[in-house]
């Protein structure tokens, strides 16, 4: 068994404002290892954005900790990047594919070195030909492979993923699931990737974490353990990838709040 990389303990988050408070995360406690890909799921408004931004640095938890790689998180770690589902927002429209994903580099790594990282993540996400377009010249699905190979070209040892499919249609989506399970097997990395889709946190991961409701913690780890090669077709047709998605789909409608329209929408047969 790998070392772990990741531990949330006892984790909590609560907006305060002058007229309310939100307890958007209660008790949350949750341990990645080294090389695993693990996704969050859960109602809408249960706190998975939120958890992503604590476990990133970008929001300060007001009890508990994160602790990634041995050090408790207090602000951004070097070791890790964050993908978003707003591609559109994360890249810049001025600059190059190439100068986008060079950009987290650029004061870390030499010239050369950083040249070749470049190349390397444009071509594993297919991008090669594409260095010098810009991203408004891209579609969609292009530019989120933009911003995947600026994550990976930075070789963090965790990568974050909240929602990064979902603003592309079907097919590009299941394309990029695919491509970034390849990429998960071929730069060895650590995902956590939260997603409203049960059916993608499936096909995707080793392990499945339902999340409550704000005040009610982790609902449920499942393990997804479906054969490590995956394909869109046999996989998703598969009488083992109903169960689990049966198991965890049940466990989501056990929480709480299990009305909440956007996510029962979604996963309705
Ligand atoms: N900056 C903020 N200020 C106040 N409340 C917030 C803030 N950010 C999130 N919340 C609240 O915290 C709760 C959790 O929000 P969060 O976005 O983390 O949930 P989520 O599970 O990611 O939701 P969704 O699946 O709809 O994206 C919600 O009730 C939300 O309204």
């Amino acid at each position: 068994m790998t070392a772990e990389l990741l531990r949330i303990e006892k984790l909590g988050k609560s907006y305060r404002s002058r007229e309310r408070q939100v307890d958007a995360l209660t008790g949350i406690d949750l341990a990645v290892r080294e090389g695993e890909f693990v996704s969050v799921v859960g109602p809408s408004g249960c706190g998975k954005t939120t958890l992503l931004k604590i476990v990133a640095g970008l929001v300060p938890a007001t009890a508990g900790e994160v602790v990634l790689g041995g050090r408790r998180v207090t602000e951004p770690p070097a070791d890790l990047a964050v993908v978003f589902q707003e591609y559109g927002r994360s890249l810049f429209a001025w600059k190059t594919v190439r100068q986008n994903v060079e950009l987290p580099l650029r004061h870390h790594v030499g010239r050369a070195e950083r040249r070749a990282l470049v190349a390397d993540a444009l071509d594993a996400v297919g991008l090669g030909a594409a260095a010098g377009a810009y991203p408004w010249q891209l579609s969609g699905g292009m530019q989120q492979r933009v911003a995947i190979a600026r994550a990976i070209a930075y070789r963090p040892k965790l990568l974050l993923m909240d929602e990064p499919f979902s603003a592309v249609d079907a097919q590009t989506r299941g394309d990029l699931e695919d491509l970034l399970a390849q990429l998960w097997h071929r730069y060895a990395m650590t995902v956590l990737f939260v997603t409203h889709d049960i059916d993608e946190a499936v096909y995707l991961s080793q392990r499945v974490v339902v999340l409550g409701t704000g005040t009610t913690g982790v609902q449920a780890q499942i393990p997804i353990d479906l054969p490590a090669e995956r394909d869109q077709l046999g996989t998703r047709s598969s009488a083992h990838f109903g169960e689990l998605r049966a198991q965890v789909y049940a466990r989501v409608r056990r929480t709480p709040r299990p009305s909440t329209p956007e996510l029962l929408e979604r996963v309705a047969p």
